[in-house]
């Protein structure tokens, strides 16, 4: 058995990979960083170092890599003859790798391959669909060789230290929810998964409490100066305001699926618990990363606060969250210098602060979150 998977960073050398490679599955990562893929291929062996409060080892071996940017052939035989396929490469990718991936699919099709499960493993609410609707764009008929599931990864893989080569420190913990019903009768055997009938729960409360809270953590954290999350969360100011959002997202969750609030009290308890992990060299510019995908409308901090002002619920702690979004100033990361630009651009200027809103967040004037996420707009 074998899978295919793109994207050898964190989460797919640290997390995705380890599964399918206890599951029994070669590994084939594709990735576009020539020098992970050359060290994929001269190395036998790497190492994944759980840290936390019961510290293991796992040795991951049967693994190698194609360049992606520059062995097309090659990758497109992986898709051929790949058993599984799976992505952590960032939801914007997606519409990258799609074309290849249709591409590789029309062939496997065309020399009578085996339906094939594409699992698309980002932080995005139905990331796999998303693909899936790409990859219809050149290849309309690729359902009839593919099987498309939805799915939820949880588990925080850090940057890793350099000269750390491919070895990788994660946490302990792990959640990785798919979808049971595109496959019916024929679900994967990948031991770890949770597999399940219906994700919407699972992602929305993992993208609205781990990542609403992460990325709360650190654009207060950053705010405050500090730069490890957990040093971030140890000041009672940012846990303070880090509670306060995911106080407003529990709010929300219990009240859209119905969830006890006992129960997401325990799981917002526990996700402060993996944030505050000492061991984990976290920083707060990389769970901040990207702050223009953040802001937009069906991410961590919109999607839930849109939804509580539809509700008349209270969402001024995400505003908060978003206010401290803007003043992520961070010089390696091109969407922060970006969003720098457009905050400058509008400066002091009603007019285009109010299209910048709306171009940032997707909320127009006439949403009830509009004139608070504009008074935060324009302080800037
Ligand atoms: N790190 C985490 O804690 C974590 C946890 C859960 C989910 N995720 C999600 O997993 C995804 C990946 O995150 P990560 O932390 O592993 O990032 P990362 O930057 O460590 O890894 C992404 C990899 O994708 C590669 N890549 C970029 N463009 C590519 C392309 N066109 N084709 C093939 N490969 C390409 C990059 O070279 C890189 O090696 C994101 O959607 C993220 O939200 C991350
Ligand atoms: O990967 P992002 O940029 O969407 O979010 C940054 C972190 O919050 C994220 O990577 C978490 O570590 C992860 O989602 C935990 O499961």
């Amino acid at each position: 058995m074998k899978a295919l998977h793109f994207g050898a960073g964190n989460i797919g050398r640290g997390f995705v990979g380890v599964l399918l490679n206890e599951a029994g599955y070669e590994l084939v990562f594709a990735d576009v960083a020539a020098p992970l893929i050359d060290a994929l291929n001269a190395q036998e062996t790497y190492t994944v170092h759980e840290v936390g409060a019961q510290p293991r080892d796992i040795e991951i071996t049967g693994f190698s890599g194609v360049n992606s940017a520059e062995d097309t052939d090659g990758l497109l035989e992986q898709i051929k003859t790949a058993d599984v396929i799976t992505t952590a490469v960032g939801p914007t990718v997606l519409k990258i790798i799609a074309p290849t991936l249709a591409e590789g699919l029309k062939a496997r099709a065309e020399v009578g391959g085996s339906k094939v499960a594409v699992m698309a493993c980002e932080n995005a609410i139905n990331a796999t669909d998303g693909l899936a609707e790409s990859i219809r764009e050149t290849y309309p008929e690729v359902d009839g060789i593919a099987v498309f599931a939805n799915t939820a990864v949880d588990r925080i893989v850090p940057n890793q230290a350099p000269g750390q080569g491919l070895d990788v420190t994660v946490e302990n913990y792990y959640e990785w929810a798919v979808e049971s019903t595109p496959f019916g009768d024929d679900v994967p055997e990948i031991p770890g998964v949770t597999w399940v009938e219906d994700l919407a729960p699972y992602i929305t409360r993992k993208l609205f409490t781990v990542n609403t809270g992460h990325a709360a953590t650190a654009y207060f954290g950053y705010q405050a100066g500090i730069s490890k999350i957990s040093d971030a969360l140890e000041n009672s100011e940012v846990h303070a305001k880090v509670e306060a959002v995911l106080g407003e997202t529990k709010a929300l969750l219990v009240e859209k699926f119905g969830f006890e609030p006992e129960v997401q009290q325990a799981y917002v308890d526990k996700i402060l618990t993996r944030f505050a992990n000492p061991h984990l060299p976290d920083t707060v510019d990389r769970v901040g990363r990207a702050p223009l995908r953040k802001l937009s409308r069906n991410e961590r901090f919109i999607g839930p606060a849109a939804e509580l002002a539809e509700r008349g619920m209270d969402a001024s702690a995400l505003v908060s969250a978003v206010a401290a979004i803007l003043g992520f100033d961070v010089a390696e990361d091109a969407e922060a210098q970006e969003l720098q630009s457009k905050l400058a651009a509008a400066k002091d200027d009603r007019a285009a602060t109010d299209a910048l809103v709306t171009e940032l967040t997707g909320i127009d004037p006439a949403h009830p979150l509009f004139g608070s996420l504009n008074e935060v707009f324009g302080a800037r």
